[in-house]
């Protein structure tokens, strides 16, 4: 589906918008709801990578496929390893049979888990005959993606000893890690983390638990930027949302205040106003805690003028598609000079953008998202727009909405 986008008449707008769950936090509660099945769940994310995770968690033998949800992918791997008596063969699309996998695997297999490559070492698919693992403790690298980590620690309260955990080298996406443990200590795990060591304690059963899932930050960031870029008194009101979030892209509250964005919260919800129009020449940030927005602060930046330098990218290469040479690609169509490395990407201000341009998505629903709020400033098309149902399938419905002129071409 190709999809034509035109900013709404009005630029001053005034609306409210209700975002589901947060895919990771759906994702990681479903987890724990099938090792403890006393788990409620309020606000689960209506996202593609919900669904094949609530599916996957049913299946008990052959084949199970994740298509492109890197978090059920890994946090599957850890949960059938540990099933005894499940036997699944866990694949997904194939873009994710060229995600690794294998620090997880080593690390589940010295645990004691019985996982087999199928195709390719290192890469789904993969064979799983789940078993009681035995050991404890076990070390592995962190600077890969921290869904190994949570992967391991959302099933270490279900270990008969729980886990002791020994991160090496640098921890990325830290915050993701931290959003498990706050996930394990409200069902009443006992967690601790401290420099390099994680230990969960062991849990048997819970009372009865009811967990909510605070709506999508990473989904929120697309309205950070179109509030940026849409007239000073816009206001657009999202729920439900709290400003103690577990979410790490609850950072954007504060850079957005870089575009004149501002943020005040009430019961459940936050407005987002567009409070002033005076904006630095370029910005620089450091988004190896919240991966999830490069893509979003690199097309606001790209829509006001400006430029920016993000580094802390090095995970951006294996996620949906390689971001990195993606944006590079795709911000130049308008005619901007960008420059990417292994770990960061440099936009310079550009003030004239080329209009009729069709952004190509590559499978990855950030890269049309992204691009949407762009219509504010260019009409453009998007390419294979369905795309966005991996993590918020009302997207270009609530851009309709927000009054965006938006055709199926
Ligand atoms: O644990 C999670 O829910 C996620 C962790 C991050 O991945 P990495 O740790 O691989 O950076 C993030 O990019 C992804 O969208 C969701
Ligand atoms: C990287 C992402 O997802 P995952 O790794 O879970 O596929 C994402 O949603 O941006």
């Amino acid at each position: 589906m190709r999809l034509q986008l035109s900013a709404p008449s009005n630029k001053n707008i005034q609306k409210a918008i209700q975002i589901t769950g947060s895919k990771s936090e759906t994702n990681r509660s479903l987890l724990l709801q099938a090792l403890f099945p006393n788990i409620k769940i309020k606000n689960l994310s209506n996202s593609d990578d919900g669904e094949v995770m609530q599916k996957g968690l049913l299946i008990s033998e052959g084949e199970v496929d994740i298509h492109h949800a890197g978090t059920a992918m890994r946090f599957l791997t850890a949960y059938f390893a540990s099933q005894p008596g499940k036997e699944v063969v866990l694949t997904g699309s194939s873009r994710m049979q060229e995600r690794p996998i294998q620090v997880l695997v080593e690390a589940l297999q010295a645990l004691g888990a019985d996982i087999r490559y199928m195709k390719n070492e290192g890469y789904p698919p993969i064979k799983i005959s789940g078993k009681k693992l035995k050991q404890s403790k076990v070390s592995l690298p962190a600077n890969i993606s921290s869904q190994y980590i949570s992967a391991l620690l959302l099933i270490a309260p279900s270990l008969k000893n729980g886990l002791e955990l020994e991160l090496i080298g640098k921890i990325t996406s830290v915050p993701y890690i931290k959003m498990t443990l706050g996930l394990l200590e409200q069902i009443g795990v006992s967690t601790s983390f401290n420099d390099n060591k994680i230990t969960v304690e062991p849990l048997e059963n819970i009372e009865e638990t009811t967990l909510v899932v605070e709506s999508d930050w990473s989904s929120a960031s697309y309205f950070y930027s179109i509030v940026a870029m849409c007239e000073v008194g816009t206001k657009i009101q999202l729920s439900s949302y709290k400003q103690n979030s577990l979410q790490g892209d609850s950072v954007l509250s504060k850079i957005y205040q870089d575009f004149g964005v501002e943020t005040q919260y009430g019961k459940n919800t936050m407005v987002l106003s567009k409070a002033n129009d005076s904006l630095p020449n370029t910005v620089n940030y450091d988004l190896s805690n919240a991966p999830d927005i490069a893509q979003t602060i690199a097309v606001t930046c790209l829509g006001l003028g400006m430029g920016c330098h993000l580094t802390g990218l090095h995970t951006l290469p294996i996620k949906e598609t390689d971001r990195l040479a993606a944006l590079r690609t795709e911000l130049s169509k308008f005619g901007a000079k960008v420059e990417i490395d292994a770990e960061s990407l440099t936009l310079r201000p550009l003030s004239t953008l080329n209009s009729g341009i069709a952004i190509d998505t590559y499978n990855d629903h950030r890269m049309a998202m992204a691009f949407g709020p762009l219509a504010l400033k260019v009409g453009l098309m998007v390419n294979d727009a369905g795309v966005v149902s991996k993590s918020y399938p009302d997207y270009w419905n609530d851009l309709k909405t927000l009054g965006f002129e938006i055709q199926e071409m």
